[in-house]
């Protein structure tokens, strides 16, 4: 039987599914291999293209599978410096409406954020145990740097989320970046804390017997240690904590990170609750790109909340990025203790990420 909707030569159908079965070779540093490897010549739903770079990781490969499962999405570009064919090849038989393209190694960086509304950055080494996130700087600042400048060259009207550690540094080394390129947005350079606003909800649910999915409980600062503050006197619902009871979950949301990278014992650190928790803030994102009201999520952005430069905080996303930053609203004695030490070690972590690209 034939049928009736496919409008293309069945030769030219065949010719397309083999160009995708038998990629080209494009292994680093081979320049003769293609710009790209394109998983599906039509294009799917219109919709938002974003790209994710250090797409196979091990935030990086769940994230690429549910951001190939949001319906807003219509293209997703995925970069890796190793292992990208593998993982592009495994998401694209995903039967959902984005179609899937592969980018292997820096030759091929400057084509995978051409043209994309938002890259979503997890690329870079994460801790092992006894480590800092600050540990991870002399690496992961270059690997953010390099990604940021491809972005800055080739799509500077991208949002640009980033994950990579240490957070606190890595979105004032973008920040430098795009304004070296003479192309900086603050609007559209996002730390992304939304694992710790995850983890809060989460954990807060325990405590007080509720549905995680109800509980709105802001974490403002940064995202290491100390600099990670929940403002549990905002939770919402409102919940009348104990002494004991914010002692614990202030300690549990601060050092959710340090629990993960100890259960998984030198094999890395959170993936899947992140890749869950990036999804959510790009979705985030790409629904207030739509035009949406009122999507509200917490940040790490350029800020004025606080006499810091960058500071995380609730903020209202639209469709040129952050487009509101929200104060931090009454705090309590506590609270504004916690803020006090956050602010002493942010404000070390962001001079060192400016000073790295000012150098
Ligand atoms: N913001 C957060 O809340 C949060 C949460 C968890 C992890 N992280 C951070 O995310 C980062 C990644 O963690 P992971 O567990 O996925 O690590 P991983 O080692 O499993 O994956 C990192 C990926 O980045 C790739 N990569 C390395 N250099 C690259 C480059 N120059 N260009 C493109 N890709 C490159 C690697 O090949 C690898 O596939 C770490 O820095 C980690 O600390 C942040
Ligand atoms: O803790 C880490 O090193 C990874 C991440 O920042 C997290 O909070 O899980």
């Amino acid at each position: 039987m034939q049928s009736t909707s496919c409008s293309s030569e069945p030769n030219q159908r065949i010719a397309r599914i083999a160009a995708h079965l038998n990629p080209p070779n494009t292994q680093m540093g081979e320049s003769s291999a293609p710009a790209r490897w394109n998983c599906r010549a039509k294009g799917g739903s219109s919709g938002f293209k974003v790209a994710i770079l250090g797409a196979a990781g091990g935030i990086g490969q769940p994230l690429a599978m549910l951001m190939k499962m949001n319906p807003l999405v219509s293209v997703l570009h995925l970069y890796d410096v190793v292992n990208t064919h593998g993982v592009t090849a495994d998401i694209s038989h995903m039967d959902t409406g984005a179609v899937v393209r592969g980018f292997l190694g820096q030759q091929q960086l400057e084509d995978a954020v051409t043209g994309v509304d938002v890259v979503i950055i997890p690329a870079g080494v994460p801790r092992k145990p006894g480590m800092t996130r600050d540990d991870l700087f002399n690496i992961n600042a270059g690997i953010v740097k390099t990604l940021c400048e491809a972005i800055a060259k080739c799509s500077p009207q991208a949002m640009v989320n980033i994950i990579s550690n240490p957070v606190n540094s890595t979105v004032p080394i973008a920040a430098e970046v795009f304004k070296k390129a003479g192309t900086y947005d603050p609007r559209r350079v996002l730390g992304v804390t939304m694992l710790d606003v995850v983890r809060a909800n989460t954990f807060v649910g325990e405590v007080m017997g509720l549905d995680p999915r109800e509980v709105d409980c802001p974490v403002v600062g940064g995202h290491a240690g100390v600099t990670i503050l929940p403002l549990l006197s905002q939770v919402k619902p409102p919940c009348s904590f104990t002494q004991k009871e914010i002692g614990y979950l202030t300690d549990r949301i601060q050092n959710g990170g340090t629990e993960v990278v100890e259960a998984k014992a030198g094999t890395g650190s959170a993936t899947l609750s992140m890749a869950y928790a990036a999804v959510k803030f790009a979705d985030a994102c790409l629904r207030g790109l739509r035009g949406d009201a009122g999507v509200v999520e917490c940040a790490y952005v350029s800020s004025q909340v606080t006499e810091l430069p960058f500071f995380a905080s609730k903020v209202r996303l639209g469709r040129a990025g952050v487009e509101e930053i929200y104060p931090l609203g009454p705090l309590n004695e506590y609270e504004r203790a916690g803020l006090e030490k956050a602010k002493k070690e942010l404000a070390e972590s962001i001079q060192k990420g400016v000073s790295f690209v000012r150098k």
